[in-house]
């Protein structure tokens, strides 16, 4: 039987109010549908009630609430402290999708509404690294269209989609949601026609606007190779081009990304190996040390050929004289202070003896 492909994990990130948890629940719908039901996970230990079951949920595992109490947080502190905690634990998480990989296709994961919880956090590095180290992993950033209608709000948002772009280093899709409210066309003009934008920015006379302009040249490189879907996680319209960006995304995966994962973890590996090695060349030197005394009695010369186990051996085959006289020396003290006690006693016995024995030869006469 052939060995099934990894599951395709999909980390879903966005701001707070985006539509990710919607999203999430959209795509899992959706792929239940098609009879390929995915593996969740909630990484958000804050959220009030999850519209869709998840096969891992944070919240089975932190409590946020008690966390908070316990090393007397606010709720954000509370957050990255809960991430923190489950971080910890996330091997146990990877056991679980690697078990699942043959029943699902997709792993989905649902984050933490403070976007900055997960990408700026310790834990939310670990956790991505630990699935893009295994799995072909792609991000989704979502982003509220209806609120992105501003061309300075807009930037905003993609410089930060930007930002965890480069702080991932992963296949990106950015989801333009709520198309519902109004329809994305406008933001893909933005992207794709740099006087489009000029004209909207023209509206907006702050210092920021020209901050933007400027902005907006630099941006022009991550916007031409960015993955781009409109989507409705409300109506669940888009999804079917969501997924075919997303299987350009796993491709961009195994053709760029992967090579240079399995570079850091032979780099990794060898790294770790020199080290055991020289942890190891570090013991059998102490061992030597041990041998070349041992040796000095056994008279052999190759010390540095042998292994503990055999050093270890080798101390325990000294010469029998050798071993004698080790073994006479260290009862000597011990012999010394006995008969010294002893000696006093054993006079004391002869006299009586003695004495005894003359007392009955002389009772016989
Ligand atoms: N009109 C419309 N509303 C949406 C859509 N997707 C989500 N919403 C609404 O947006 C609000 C926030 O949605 P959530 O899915 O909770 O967003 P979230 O990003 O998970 O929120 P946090 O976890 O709090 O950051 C809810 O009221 C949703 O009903 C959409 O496609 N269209």
């Amino acid at each position: 039987m052939a060995a099934a492909a990894a599951p395709v994990c999909v980390l879903v990130l966005g701001m707070a109010g985006s539509g990710k948890t919607t999203f999430v629940q959209r795509l899992a719908a959706h792929l239940h549908g098609q009879r390929c039901p995915p593996y969740v996970i909630n990484l958000d230990p804050a959220v009030h009630s999850l519209p869709f079951p998840a096969n891992i949920d944070i919240r089975d595992t932190v409590k946020y609430k008690e966390v908070m109490k316990q090393y007397g947080l606010g709720p954000n502190g509370g957050i990255v402290t809960s991430l923190n905690l489950f971080a910890t634990r996330f091997d146990q998480v990877m056991k679980f999708i690697e078990k699942r990989q043959n029943a699902s296709k997709y792993v989905i994961i649902d984050t933490p509404g403070q976007i900055e919880v997960f990408t700026w956090s310790a834990s939310g590095t670990i956790i991505t690294e630990a699935l893009a180290s295994s799995f072909p992993s792609v991000v989704v950033y979502v982003m509220d269209t209806s609120r992105s209608t501003n061309p300075i709000t807009f930037m905003s948002n993609m410089l930060y989609a930007c930002s965890i772009l480069y702080k991932t280093k992963l296949p990106f899709i950015v989801v333009m949601n709520k198309t519902d409210i109004i329809d994305h066309s406008f933001a893909v003009e933005w992207m794709q026609d740099f006087e489009t934008f000029q004209d909207a920015l023209n509206q907006e006379t702050s210092y920021v606007s020209n901050l933007t302009r400027s902005m907006s040249l630099v941006l022009d490189e991550f916007y031409s190779s960015l993955k781009v879907v409109g989507v409705s996680a409300v109506l669940g319209t888009g999804l079917d081009d969501f997924f075919v960006q997303l299987s350009k995304a796993v491709d961009e995966y195994e053709r760029e990304y992967r090579p240079e994962y399995e570079r850091l973890r032979k780099t990794l590996e060898k790294v770790q190996n020199k080290q055991k090695r020289d942890q190891l060349e570090h013991l059998w030197k102490d061992m030597g040390t041990v041998c070349m005394q041992g040796n000095t009695l056994a008279g052999s010369d190759d010390a540095s050929a042998m292994g503990p186990s055999e050093l270890i051996l080798t101390r325990g085959t000294l010469d029998e004289e050798e071993e004698e006289r080790e073994s006479d020396t260290d009862d000597i003290d011990h012999e010394v202070t006995e008969e010294s006690h002893e000696e006093p006693a054993f006079r004391n016995f002869m006299q009586e003896t003695r004495m005894k024995y003359q007392r009955r030869s002389n009772q016989n006469e």
